[in-house]
């Protein structure tokens, strides 16, 4: 007797467990993170081993692999995890891939800026985004690999050429300015971090990084001109903090992690059909006259659904706006002139 409630109280408890983490009815989803034993690609696998959504988890470097995936592979939740290491056996890791995150190529050092990445990390998204275009056409490509204003157009002029572009699925990931903005926000406006929202519009590099803290929520009334300034500031100069306080030892890889697993996250839940899930990310937009620009987007099962406007914004905002136009849009030429050329 006793022996049977005990059993179908511990069958109960599986089942709630279970339910819990993934339902019956929870799609199958495949993640490729390429670029997966470096600083961001170990702890996004790490993060993404930990979401209920993923049923397949391909990590992906040039070398490293079967490590970080030998270890990831232990942790006791739903999706199995390959490690895939060198050229050959890229297609392997992306064949069947709903969501394809690439933190791969080199990060920057002190007195760098993102655009000097732009040499030896144009070629590897170029090569990355072939391999993509043929093994997991459809999959929705989430890039991190800097720098981002260059990176997302050369991706997407490769697909052109492959004939597989859809404009819903290419996504610069600009979560971490957000994650940043509203973390500074919270501090300095003393509200709880948790509830803030800041969107963040513009692209991923010093002044194309916009913050509109006017449209933050909770809204605070204790803070000055001054102090918008400075947060917008430091929000755009985040990186660099992370950069100078690592001293030569990179940039920000942990927080990162942190940004690209919720952008991808909201990938998931798009792609699944939940309803209005809204993210700021880089993408091919007519918001303003740059081409490809970072606003909210609501994702939906195709990808990007929408492209919500600016909304409301303060002058120092539209200055901030007219400010980074010019530089936006360089930096998208740069990289359509590079896919194009070589
Ligand atoms: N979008 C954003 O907000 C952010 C972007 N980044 C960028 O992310 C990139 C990666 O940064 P970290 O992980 O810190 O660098 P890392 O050097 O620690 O790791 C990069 C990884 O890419 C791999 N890799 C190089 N070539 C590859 C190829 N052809 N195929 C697959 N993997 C390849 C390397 O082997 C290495 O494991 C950098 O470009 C960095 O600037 C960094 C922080 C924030
Ligand atoms: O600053 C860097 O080089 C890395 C990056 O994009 C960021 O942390 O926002």
């Amino acid at each position: 007797m006793r022996t049977s409630i005990l059993r179908s109280a511990a069958l109960k408890s599986t089942r709630l467990l279970r339910r819990s983490y993934a339902s019956d009815s929870t799609p199958e989803r495949k993640i490729a993170i390429l670029g997966a034993a470096g600083g961001i690609g170990q702890p996004l696998s790490l993060l993404m081993k930990l979401n209920p959504l993923v049923s397949q988890l391909a990590l992906y470097d040039i070398a490293g692999t079967p490590g970080v995936a030998a270890d990831v592979s232990h942790i006791n939740t739903r999706s199995q995890v390959a490690g895939y290491a060198g050229e050959d056996e890229l297609g392997k890791a992306l064949e069947g891939a709903d969501v394809v995150i690439i933190p791969a190529g080199v990060p920057r050092k002190p007195g760098m800026t993102r655009d000097d990445l732009f040499k030896i990390n144009a070629g590897i998204v170029k090569s990355l985004c072939t391999a993509i275009a043929k093994h997991c056409p459809h999959a929705l490509v989430n890039m991190i690999s800097n720098p981002v204003n260059s990176t997302v157009p050369i991706a997407a002029e490769v697909f052109k050429k492959a004939g597989t572009y859809d404009e819903k699925r290419l996504f610069g990931v600009t979560t971490l300015d957000v994650v940043r903005a509203k973390t500074f926000y919270a501090g300095k406006a003393n509200v709880p971090v948790e509830v803030v929202n800041v969107p963040v519009v513009g692209g991923h590099a010093g002044i194309t990084i916009l913050p509109l803290f006017s449209q933050a929520t909770p809204k605070s009334n204790s803070l000055s001109h001054d102090d918008i300034v400075a947060l917008t500031k430091r929000t755009q100069d985040g990186g660099t903090e992370v950069v100078e306080a690592k001293a030569g030892k990179g940039s920000a890889t942990l927080s990162m992690a942190y940004a690209g697993a919720l952008f991808a996250d909201a990938c998931l839940k798009g792609l699944n059909g939940v309803p209005d899930v809204v993210e700021c990310s880089y993408v091919q937009s007519t918001v303003t006259e740059v081409p490809v620009f970072a606003s909210k987007v609501r994702l939906g099962r195709n990808g990007v659904e929408e492209v919500l406007g600016l909304g409301p914004m303060s002058d120092f905002e539209k200055e901030g706006l007219e400010k980074l136009i010019p530089e936006l849009k360089a930096s998208i030429e740069k990289g359509v002139n590079f896919a194009n050329q070589s």
